[in-house]
């Protein structure tokens, strides 16, 4: 059985179709792209299945758990993790505090009064950021941070929650190139390393092509393809919607869509 099976999903806005009834399944050790020009219904996609906007109709199941209209909060306790696309990190704080204050907030500790917040969760915080790779950052304010790291920080602090899901809105916005492939090169690594399933969007194709296990196509709200990074990219619509009929990624080189 799939983690996440999702079926007839719709969500209109008055007389907009944001979503025009779409189907997909994701697995577990998946890293799953979700793609399309502006306006596709991506967000609104992401939106229904974290709980924070209600859909007009469809199912999302969390093996065989039905999501919709459940509170964000139940679906967080679920396994459902979600990073925003800005950073939500306290950047007065340190590295190491971010990641245990998401902690705390994960496992709802109430603390003792003999007890501070600095001691809890230590070692856990430490080995998550030993997972993305900050480590050595750890007694540094966020606030002093390179974007990239901060981004590290904030996937250090979504795994806090052990999420079998994760869902990613743009993890890369506002990135270098080379920051994006390692960002994404570090998620598709835990993706691996802790068998969790991770939807993500992404508006650069060549990251999307390194990494991406599955590729779903949106425009106008419809699915118009899915499947591997291969059948994609060759996908007639696919082409189409991106650079009008003749022209393929291939001819793209290298370019960065809308
Ligand atoms: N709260 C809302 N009220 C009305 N219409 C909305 C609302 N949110 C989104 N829409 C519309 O739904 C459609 C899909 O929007 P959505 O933000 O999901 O697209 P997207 O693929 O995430 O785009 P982008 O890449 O620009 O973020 C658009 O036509 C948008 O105008």
């Amino acid at each position: 059985m799939a983690l996440l099976e999702v079926r007839g999903l719709v969500k209109r806005f008055g007389g907009n179709t944001a979503v025009d009834d779409i189907g997909f399944d994701l697995h577990e050790g998946e890293l799953l792209a979700l793609i399309g020009p502006n306006g596709a219904g991506k967000s609104t996609t992401f939106n229904m299945v974290g709980g924070q906007l209600p859909a007009t109709r469809g199912s999302v199941k969390l093996q065989g758990t039905e999501l919709l209209g459940m509170p964000s909060r139940k679906i967080a306790r679920l396994g459902v993790g979600r990073s925003f696309q800005i950073a939500a990190t306290f950047p007065s704080l340190t590295v190491l505090e971010n990641v245990q204050t998401a902690l705390i907030a994960h496992r709802r500790k109430v603390y003792s009064f003999w007890r501070s917040a600095r001691d809890l969760y230590v070692q856990e915080a430490r080995a998550l950021l030993q997972q993305v790779g900050m480590s050595e950052q750890a007694t540094r304010p966020c606030k002093e941070l390179a974007y990239g790291d901060v981004k590290r920080v904030e996937l250090a602090m979504s795994l806090a929650g052990s999420p079998r899901l994760l869902l990613m809105d743009e993890p890369t916005a506002g990135m270098a190139p080379a920051e994006r492939n390692a960002l994404v090169g570090l998620v598709k690594k835990l993706v691996r390393e802790r068998n969790m399933a991770v939807l993500f969007t992404e508006h650069s194709m060549d990251v999307v092509f390194a990494y991406a296990d599955r590729v779903i196509v949106l425009a106008r709200g419809q699915l118009i393809a899915q499947g591997s990074v291969e059948e994609v990219r060759r996908h007639p619509k696919v082409q189409e919607v991106y650079f009008g009929t003749g022209r393929s990624f291939q001819d793209a080189n290298k370019e960065t869509l809308p």
